[in-house]
């Protein structure tokens, strides 16, 4: 995507030296675009552990080149599979990440060490262009569900649509995936508005979202994580449109914290509720998404604290609880297929179950 019409992805390799690997700080944002140059696979796991970078598909995307990072140093079996292990293990409710991992070793093992390096670069950038290619073909399946909309209401009437956490091209190589098809329908003039939840606790939708959707001239507003259904009741949503983190084969969603509850209150109120993802995110040896699925537990001090820019224009933390209060932080949950109005990927939109993703990917089956 453009930032000030210059185009960027969330990962790149920097050009002069042919081998760092550069990304923004997502914790820095809104206030501040700050790219980070990253020179070992140890520097790609702090930066996903601490969420300067995030979103499913983008670390999966970043883990792969820090395996290349890696092979730099050892390209021998034993520091490649170590390597990839603790990659694999920086977060773990996003398939991407697994998924990302496993990809590169099925493709690195088998040639000799001094080949690994090159090759690892080579098939992390063909994960970033994949991504890219599949989040814009996200973005049109999508946007076919909001000219519906359109036409159903006619052109003078605003789309209002509401998004969780942050699925936009932040969260990915490029494009977005709950995102996506709200850029393009933007660009094709659509009117669109996007009630942003803000979030909570690491403020995806009102420190990543916002700024992605104002960087883009998207009319939008941040909520309250509870305001929505309260806007739903009101017949102030036409569709909900979310990103993922893992679907089940069963159609199971794993999404940021929250995402559930605005499920209940779409499906309480009639509002089509839609998740987007490539196939990336599809983890077909998973049934029961909420026996399954590990849901990652991240510090209590993200809920116990938040950040933000004071008057002078420092960002910084501060405190929000009692000392010595408790705070218990899972950072996802499980929506059900029951609650799912339907998938938009990569190659269109299906019902969130067995059946629906094996009539766009049968050869899961
Ligand atoms: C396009 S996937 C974005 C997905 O990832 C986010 O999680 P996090 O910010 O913790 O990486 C969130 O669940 C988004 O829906």
């Amino acid at each position: 995507m453009k930032i000030n019409g210059t185009p960027y992805r969330s990962v790149w390799v920097d050009e002069n030296d042919g081998w760092s690997v550069h990304i923004f700080d997502q914790t820095r944002l809104p206030f501040a675009l700050e790219v980070m140059r990253l020179v070992s696979q140890d520097e790609v796991a702090h930066a996903i552990r601490t969420m300067q970078v995030r979103g499913a598909p983008l670390i999966g995307a970043v883990a792969a080149y820090g395996l290349a990072l890696a092979l730099r140093t050892d390209a021998q079996d034993a520091a490649l599979e170590d390597n990839a292990a603790m990659l694999a293990a920086t977060r773990p409710t996003a398939i991407n990440l697994r998924w990302a991992i496993e990809r590169m070793l099925t493709h690195l093992r088998p040639l000799p060490p001094a080949e690994r390096a090159q090759a690892a670069y080579a098939e992390a950038a063909r994960i970033c262009d994949e991504d890219a290619a599949q989040n814009e073909a996200i973005g049109r399946h999508g946007l076919e569900l909001l000219r519906a909309i359109a036409d159903r209401h006619g052109p003078d009437r605003t789309i209002n649509i509401l998004t969780h956490c942050n699925a936009g091209w932040i969260a990915t190589v490029d494009w977005g995936t709950a995102l996506a098809p709200i850029y393009m329908a933007h660009d094709a003039g659509l009117k669109v508005h996007v009630w942003v939840d803000e979030t909570r606790p690491r403020n995806q939708g009102a420190a990543l979202t916002a700024w992605e959707l104002g960087s883009h001239g998207v009319p939008h507003t941040v909520i309250a994580d509870n305001a929505g259904g309260h806007l739903m009741q009101h017949g102030q949503v036409d569709i909900v449109i979310v990103g993922t983190d893992r679907v089940t084969r069963s159609g199971d969603v794993a999404n940021k914290i929250g995402t559930y509850l605005k499920a209940l209150a779409a499906q309480d109120n009639a509002v089509p509720f839609w998740v987007a993802l490539p196939s990336t995110t599809i983890d077909w040896t998973v049934d029961d998404g909420i026996k399954e699925i590990p849901i990652e537990e991240r510090a209590a001090g993200e809920v116990t604290h938040v950040a933000g820019r004071d008057p002078q224009g420092k960002v910084t933390q501060v405190q929000i609880t009692p000392d010595g209060t408790n705070a218990a932080n899972p950072a996802f949950d499980v929506t059900p297929a029951r609650l799912v109005t339907g998938l938009i990927t990569e190659k269109g939109r299906c019902p969130a179950s067995q059946a629906g993703l094996l009539s766009l990917f049968p050869e899961l089956g």
